[in-house]
């Protein structure tokens, strides 16, 4: 049984306020498009030919930050996915936002504007306190329903995650179901089989710690990326090299390097590092070098080699389930793509269970022409997906089970 309620369960007639994660990178004022619009488009697509009235509520950025923009344009790239007209009204609860709800009729759509332009939308409270707040409150009565699809924001206690859950009948929308299962499935499924993890990208600190916390649940891991060369570094190798314009290595080996250490020691049978690595020489060329070989810690190595994409291979055929976190090279550079798309078509050509965690991981899947299909599961979601392998509670996720 789903640990919430769902679309299924949502009432014919329901006036809907749909919680979507629109969140994108800006270029030139505009989102790029990506996951996001068109997996929520599905759900938005359901509501309104069900002919539900549909307001959504999304943010954009970080007040103070670049990217911090109205939901404009995010409105027409939403409707791109769609394929139904989707409205926008440049307020989040006030008269205008009043009156273009009112406006909105069964089968319609209405995208409000970036909610952290509204006052009470930040910052991270109990929901009690967000849902007495004057936004929770002015809106409320305008719905039937709330729907929160924002399954990649559910680890934010905000008040459009935490505080509409308290005062209206709330159920998970297609895309909160989908990834809630799928991410839960390291620690909720049992696989008859090894369950493989791969762990790679830049944020070391986080995924080390998801391998801490994954004790017992993990048979192998296989590494790559910054993480990977952090682990190569415990284990006597020179790697790890800042490059000048990126600060990767020495912070976050201050701040994981007993962490690493440990794991190495106490669980270093389950645990498979790098046995190559690829950087760039003097011509501009990818050379591959063996992790032995390397005796000065003067290179910045930004692939796995071809010879660990082979070792890693038959690690992957073996396993029931494969989870992957963080990319295995910098892959938007051709040159060092081979590690992260060799292990991505690797567990694109087995049936076993496959979970891809990660914004910029996930976008290697579209960038070397792989298809999402292969994958059980391609996540949309960063830190929340995060949290969800070490067991850390969604607050938004907890509160549609509350009411459930
Ligand atoms: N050895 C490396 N050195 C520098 N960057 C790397 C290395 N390996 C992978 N990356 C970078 O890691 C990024 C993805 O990692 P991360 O941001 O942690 O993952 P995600 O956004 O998928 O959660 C990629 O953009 C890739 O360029
Ligand atoms: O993009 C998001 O998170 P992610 O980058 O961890 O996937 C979410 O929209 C949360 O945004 P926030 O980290 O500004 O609260």
């Amino acid at each position: 049984m789903a640990p919430f309620k769902t679309l299924d369960d949502l009432p014919g007639d329901a006036r809907v306020l749909v919680r979507l994660d629109l969140n994108s990178p800006i270029e030139d004022g505009r989102p790029r498009d990506n996951r996001r619009f068109k997996r929520h488009a599905a759900t938005v697509r359901e509501l309104a030919e069900r002919g539900h009235p549909v307001v959504c509520l999304a943010h954009q950025g970080r007040p103070g930050n670049d990217d911090f923009v109205s939901l404009e344009r995010h409105a027409d790239l939403l409707e791109s996915h769609v394929g139904r007209e989707v409205a926008f009204v440049a307020d989040t609860h006030g008269v205008a936002a009043h009156e273009a709800i009112e406006a909105t009729d069964p089968g319609e759509i209405l995208l409000l504007e970036n909610v952290r332009m509204a006052d009470d939308e930040l910052p991270e409270a109990d929901p009690e306190t967000k849902a007495e707040t004057e936004f929770v409150r002015s809106l409320a009565p305008y719905f039937d329903a709330y729907v929160n699809d924002a399954y990649s924001a559910a680890h934010r206690a905000h008040a459009s995650l935490v505080g509409f859950p308290r005062v209206l009948p709330a159920y998970a929308g297609r895309v909160m179901e989908a990834e809630y299962e799928a991410n839960t499935a390291i620690a909720t499924r049992e696989f008859d089989g090894q369950v493989t993890m791969i762990i790679g990208g830049t944020k070391a600190i986080d995924v080390i710690d998801v391998m801490d916390a994954l004790e017992g649940k993990v048979d192998r891991f296989l590494l790559g990326g910054v993480a990977g060369e952090l682990f190569l570094r415990a284990a006597g190798h020179p790697v790890g090299h800042d490059l000048k314009w990126m600060d990767l290595f020495d912070e976050q080996w201050d701040r994981t390097h007993e962490t690493v250490e440990t794991l190495l020691s106490e669980r270093g049978d389950e645990i498979e590092l790098a046995v190559d690595l690829a950087y760039e020489d003097e011509n501009g060329n990818r050379t591959e070098i063996d992790v032995d070989d390397v005796e000065e810690k003067t290179d910045a190595y930004l692939d796995i080699g071809s010879a660990t994409v082979d070792a890693y291979g038959p690690v992957i055929r073996d396993s029931a389930a494969v989870f992957m976190k963080g990319a295995l090279g910098v892959f938007e550079d051709e040159q060092f793509a081979d590690g992260t798309v060799g292990v991505l078509e690797t567990i694109a050509d087995t049936d076993c269970f496959s979970v891809i965690g990660g914004g910029d991981t996930s976008r290697a899947i579209e960038l070397y022409g792989l298809d999402e299909d292969d994958f059980s599961h391609v996540s949309i979601a960063g830190g929340a997906y995060i949290r969800a392998l070490t067991g850390e509670p969604l607050p938004a996720v907890e509160e549609l089970q509350r009411t459930a």
